[in-house]
Formats: structure tokens, C-alpha cells, sequence
């Protein structure tokens, strides 16, 4: 039995074991019921199912589809129902609920505000009222017995031409809840290089970026974000397996681009239930996290978007622990690498590696010994 196995979680601690989420989007990880909801409040007339069940499912299927594009899709639903104040508020409430509830003690959720001013909030407005929901989100895993930390991360569109204007947003509010700066979007014909005037601009302030590269798109996607852009961290960058060679006698040659970014300590906001969705894995065992974990890259796990994988963190990390048979130890070496990648000051990381993650993984690392002296003192009990 699994519980009896010293190190191998089972998924009740997995669920405990402190996690730190880097990569998870706001408008990808709305409660179902919620989405209904604000629907009905804000009069969205075009959901699909008007059951919540039947919404998550249907989120869930459409995102299956293999391709990112399609995967895009769902996100006019979402996005359709973040237009005001009070439902921004709600759902980044909620989501620092639902983290904190699944273990999650840090977190990094970006968003793209020029995507949420369709009933007439101004960019400043959309980032205040996440801002306050954060808060008041955090605030209620503390009553519930949880602690979380969320920043925020704001996301520019790579299709559009707002770059400049997010990066400019993010820095304003970098010491009021904001830690950072994304683009995201479909890959394929929309380059990092479009938005070098943000990401320089951003180089010019200190201040962190990620970009996702390396999903949809392979090797000159990855080289671009960084060698071009300077992005602090990859958002995916799963596809620099194809710059990794492994012969039949099992010897691994890097290229020079996996190389650098081994070497680099590069972060890789890995999340394979996603890249299953839009097909960039075919398989959690055939997933790249397995070799990027043995070879030590600076592999983390991540959820991308709750809502259309029908996932959490725990989740992602029980198909882990079930594809690769990891451990509590290698749970806390993606927890440790993570933190390790956040965007919040270094003294801040380390004291949350030093007195949350490894001391939350001592504790559950210890049980097993609690549990064998249980049984045996049972057992001798019956003997006697
Ligand atoms: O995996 C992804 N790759 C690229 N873009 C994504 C992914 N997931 C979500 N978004 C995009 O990011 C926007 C802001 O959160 C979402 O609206 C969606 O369009
Ligand atoms: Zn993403």
C-alpha cells in the first residue's frame, strides 16, 4: 500500500504538502458555478451549459482539442464575465481560496487586464479590484486555517499592441501586489520580438518577466524569450526537449540552448496537464518533466488553468507521483525550485523556503514512522 511506503505521497499529503504555484491563470481557473452566476448577474447570454457540472465538463472538453488556438476559445466565456469590479473581486477571491485550500502556500496568478474593459473599467481600476479580492481571498484561507501568499503577475496579449502600456501598468503597482510581467496568447506568428520596446523598458526598471515560449512553438520561440528578450523565467518551455538528444545507450547531449538553459538555471513553468490538452505531450509518462527532472533543470510544476484541465496543483502533482513515482523528496525539489524562481524579494524566498516548504515536508516525511509505531504497538498489543 502506497501509505506504508516511506517518501511516496500518498494523495492526502500530497493535498497537505506545501506547494508554490508559478504559472496558473486568473481567467482559467473560475469556480464553474461561479461563471453561472456572474452570467446570470451581468446578463452574458452565450454560455454553453447553464449547469455548472455540465460548464466544467464542457470547459474541459473544449480545451481538449489539441491545439492551442482552440484552447484559447473557452477563454471568451471567462473573460466575458470579469467586466466589473465585484466579479474581478470574486473570482481572484476565490482563487487564493482555492489554492490556499489545496495547499497551495505562494502563488504567482497573472491575467491580462486590457482583457476585462468591456463594460468601461479603466487598466488601474481592473488591477485594484484583483488586488482587493487577492486580499480578501487570503484573508479567508486564515480563517479556515490556511496561509497563502498571492502576487500578482499582469499579462500583455502577444496578437495585440499593448505591451508597452501593461509593462508600464505592472511596474506602477510592483510594491502594491503585482510581482511581474507575462505575455501569453497563441505562439505560432505572434514573436516575443513584437514587444521588445516592454520587455526593454522592464530590463531599464529591474524589474521580472516571464513569457510563455516553447508550448505551441519550439527552440527559436525559446531562444527569442530569452536571448532576445531577456525573459527571467519560461512559461512552458517544455519544447527545449528538442534541443536535448538522448542516444539508445541512454547518453544525453544538450544543445547548446538546453545547455544554457540548465546552465542558466532558467525556470521552467512546466504544466503537463496542459500541454496534454493542446497536444504539445502526448502522455504524462511521455510528458518531458520526467528527463528535465533527472537532467536538473529548473523544472517546477504548475497548473496553468484549473477550469480547463479539471485540475490543481494536488492533481498535478498525483499524475507525477503516479507516471514517475516520486517522492516527498522530489515533491519538495519542485517546490524548493519554485520558490526558488518566484518574483518576490530574495529574503522573502528564502524564509518561505526555510520556514514553510521544508519544514511542511520534514513533517510529512516523519509519518510514516508515526504510523509504523501505531501498527506495531497494536500488533504487540495483541500478542500480549
Ligand atoms: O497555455 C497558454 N498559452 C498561451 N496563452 C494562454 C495559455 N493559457 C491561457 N492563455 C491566455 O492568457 C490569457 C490571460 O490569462 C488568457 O485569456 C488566455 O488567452
Ligand atoms: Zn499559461
Amino acid at each position: 500500500m502506497k501509505s506504508e511506503t516511506p517518501g511516496v505521497p500518498t494523495p492526502d499529503q500530497i493535498k497537505r504538502a506545501p506547494k508554490v504555484l508559478l504559472h496558473d491563470h486568473l481567467d482559467g481557473g473560475l469556480r464553474p458555478a461561479t461563471i453561472v452566476e456572474l452570467a446570470r448577474e451581468c446578463g452574458y447570454g452565450q454560455l454553453p451549459e447553464s449547469d455548472p457540472e455540465k460548464l466544467g465538463l464542457w470547459f474541459r472538453d473544449a480545451a481538449d482539442s489539441g491545439s492551442l488556438e482552440r484552447y484559447l476559445e473557452t477563454f471568451d466565456h471567462t473573460c466575458a464575465v470579469m467586466q466589473t469590479r465585484d466579479a474581478l473581486f470574486r473570482v481572484a477571491a476565490e482563487c487564493a481560496e482555492d489554492l490556499a485550500a489545496d495547499g497551495v502556500v505562494y502563488a504567482e496568478v497573472r491575467y491580462a487586464p486590457e482583457q476585462h474593459l468591456t463594460a468601461g473599467l479603466t487598466l488601474e481600476e481592473v488591477v485594484e479590484a484583483v488586488n482587493e479580492g487577492f486580499r480578501e481571498g487570503e484573508r479567508r484561507a486564515l480563517a479556515a486555517g490556511d496561509r497563502i501568499r498571492v502576487g500578482a503577475l499582469l499579462t500583455a496579449m502577444r496578437h495585440a499592441a499593448r505591451a508597452l502600456e501593461i509593462a508600464e501598468l505592472a511596474n506602477r503597482y510592483r510594491d502594491n501586489g503585482v510581482v511581474g510581467f507575462d505575455i501569453a496568447g497563441a505562439e505560432a506568428g505572434h514573436p516575443p520580438t513584437r514587444h521588445l520596446d516592454a520587455f526593454e523598458y522592464l530590463k531599464r526598471e529591474n524589474n521580472h518577466f516571464t513569457i510563455h515560449a516553447g508550448e505551441a512553438f519550439g527552440l527559436p520561440s525559446i531562444w527569442q524569450a530569452l536571448q532576445w528578450c531577456g525573459a527571467d523565467r519560461l512559461g512552458h518551455g517544455v519544447r527545449i526537449i528538442d534541443d536535448i538528444d538522448v542516444a539508445d545507450d541512454g547518453t544525453v547531449t544538450l544543445g547548446r540552448l538546453a545547455a544554457y538553459v540548465r546552465d542558466k538555471r532558467i525556470p521552467l513553468e512546466l504544466c503537463p496537464s496542459s500541454n496534454l490538452q493542446t497536444g504539445a505531450a502526448a502522455s504524462y509518462a511521455e510528458h518531458p518533466i520526467g528527463l528535465l527532472r533527472r537532467l536538473h533543470f529548473r523544472a517546477t510544476v504548475n497548473t496553468d488553468n484549473r477550469l480547463m484541465s479539471g485540475t490543481s496543483m494536488s492533481r498535478e502533482f498525483e499524475h507525477l507521483v503516479d507516471t514517475f513515482h516520486y517522492t516527498l523528496d522530489d515533491m519538495q525539489w519542485f517546490t524548493v525550485n519554485a520558490m526558488k524562481s518566484a518574483f518576490i524579494p530574495f529574503d522573502e524566498r528564502l524564509a518561505m523556503i526555510n520556514d514553510v516548504v521544508k519544514p511542511g515536508y520534514a513533517e510529512l516525511k516523519a509519518e510514516w514512522l508515526f504510523r509504523q509505531t501505531a501498527v506495531t504497538s497494536e500488533s504487540s498489543a495483541a500478542h500480549s
